[in-house]
Parts: C-alpha cells; structure tokens; sequence
C-alpha cells in the first residue's frame, strides 16, 4: 500500500531521518517505536508530503486522489466550535461531503457521542483524538497515519482507542502509529519499526520483537504465588500476581505446568521496554 525508501532528511539542527525505509499493508497495523526527538514525526510529515525529504521515495498504490488521513502532533482542532461543526468546517475545506447524516456516522464511526453540543476545548483528550481521526477519516483514506495517538490518555483511553484503531484495520485501512512507549504499542501493533536517532534500527512482526528480547513476565491468576512451580523463576509476587524472570522459551512451559496445577491464569503480560529494545542483547 505504502512503500518508503531510503528517507533522509537533515536539518538546521542535524540529522533526524537517516536511511528510513517502512512498509504499510491494507489491514495492517504498523508502530514506530522512539524516543523523543527519534526522527518519528520528520518520517511522518514526509510520508504525508507535508515536507520534503533530502533523498529517497515514497510510493502509494492507490486510486484514491488523498490516500492519506493523519492526526500529527496534536488534532489540530476549532477549539470553540463543537464536534459536528468541527467535522463540518473540515469536510468544507477537504471538498468531502457535508451532509448531517455523513458527518453523523463520522462521529458515530469514531465512538463520539452525538448529543454533545459543547465547544471541544471541554473534551477529553480521547475524545480529541477520536474527533481528530473522524477528520482524518473524511476522505476515506487507504493510509491512516497517528502521531503519538495514546498520549495524555488513561489506560481506559489506551484501551477504547486500540479497539477502534483495530476496527479501522478491518476494514483494510493501512494504519501507522507511533509512540515512545512500548506497552501501547505491542497490544495494538501487527509489525514495530524501532527507530533511533533517524535510523530504523530494528523492524519486524511484533511477537518475534518482543519473543526476542522479553525475560520478564507478569502472570495474574487466583493464588498463583503459591505455585511451587515457579517460585525459582519468581522476581516479586503479590496477592494473585506475580512477577517472573525467564525466557520466551521457557514461558509455555510454566504456563502449561500452572494450567496442570490447576491454576487459574488470567493474563500473562510480557514486560518489555523501548531502552531493551534500544540496546538488544544478542541469544
Ligand atoms: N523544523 C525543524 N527544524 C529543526 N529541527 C527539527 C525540526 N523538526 C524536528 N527537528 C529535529 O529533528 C529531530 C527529530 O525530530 P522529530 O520531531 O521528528 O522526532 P520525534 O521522534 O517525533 O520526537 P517527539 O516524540 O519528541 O515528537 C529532533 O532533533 C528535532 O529537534
């Protein structure tokens, strides 16, 4: 769908993109992992055409005469004006249609609710984000592209809006996001682009990124510190939770050694960080 080449781009400043080559599948949905100051917006402002890149290409396969919807940096929205008059005066400027019911299932479509006809300088920063994707939607897009899309939520926020970026993937959007926290992305991503000072240092399906490099685990389950099984393995336990130390190898073993015992599991959250990521030890 997207195809970026060998991007480069330097500024006043230095460089900020250094080589970056991404690849954006219909469906998929594809996370750029970075520290501040990465290179993770210049990547997205050139892939949008909002600035030029010094070297390299980007090719999209698409009929559409705007492939591309993005949210970068903040939704930059009319602050005084409602959700719906919001929607409207961005789908005059756009040239897409402006009728109440398609700009309803825009606001329906993102989760918004319809009744709310307050400026959205009271809304919460999901429901920014929700407002600032239904923007980005009203061309109906092949590549939608969100800069940071999780930040300033709470972990409900994380939660609601990682289902609706998953809906949009079903319906064959190619979808990029980025954020320097990789607990958001690992749940919602198909595929990680880890980039470092410009380069793109480290990409691949997000299980083999993470089966690569994680060795700690956070197993939930009734009593499960009581579990003989995995007490070597253990680093910190609470009530009904624990804390582990172990490879991607071993962590089948464990888990089917506590299902045997009779333990009830209720999650098993690898815990994994951008800087492991950053600096990966070699198995
Ligand atoms: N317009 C600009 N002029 C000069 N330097 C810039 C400009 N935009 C970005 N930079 C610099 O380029 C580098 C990459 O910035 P960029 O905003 O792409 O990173 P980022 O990964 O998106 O960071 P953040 O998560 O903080 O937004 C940084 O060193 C930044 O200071």
């Amino acid at each position: 769908m997207l195809k970026a080449t060998q991007l480069s781009k330097t500024y006043k400043s230095g460089k900020a993109l250094d080589n970056a080559s991404i690849h954006l599948n219909s469906g998929q949905i594809s996370g750029l992992l970075g520290r501040n100051g990465a290179g993770k917006t210049t990547l997205f402002k050139i892939l949008c055409g909002l600035i030029t890149p010094d070297a390299g290409k980007v090719s999209i396969a698409s009929k559409k005469q705007k492939p591309i919807g993005a949210v970068i940096e903040e939704p930059g929205l009319y602050t005084y004006l409602n959700a719906y008059d919001n929607l409207k005066v961005f789908s005059q400027i756009q040239g897409a249609p402006t009728d109440i019911t398609t700009l309803e299932n825009c606001l329906k479509e993102v989760g918004l609710p319809l009744n709310r006809k307050d400026p959205v300088r009271n809304f919460s920063m999901g429901m920014k984000q929700r407002l600032g994707i239904a923007i980005a939607l009203l061309n109906n897009p092949d590549i939608l592209i969100l800069d940071e899309p999780f930040s300033g939520l709470d972990p409900t926020g994380v939660a609601s809006l990682s289902k609706l970026i998953k809906q949009l993937a079903n319906r064959k959007i190619a979808i990029l996001l980025s954020s320097h926290l990789m607990a958001e992305l690992h749940k919602v991503c198909d595929d990680l682009y880890i980039i470092d000072n410009g380069k793109i240092i480290n990409q691949g399906l997000t299980q083999d990124i993470i089966d690569s490099q994680v060795t700690i685990y956070t197993i939930t389950g009734k009593n499960i510190e009581n579990s003989d099984f995995i007490q070597s393995y253990i680093v910190q336990k609470e009530k009904n939770k624990v804390t582990i130390k172990c490879d991607s190898e071993a962590i089948s073993e464990i888990l089917k050694s506590l299902l045997d015992d009779r333990f009830k599991v209720t999650s098993c959250v690898p815990n994994i960080t951008l800087e492991q990521l950053l600096n990966p030890v070699s198995k």
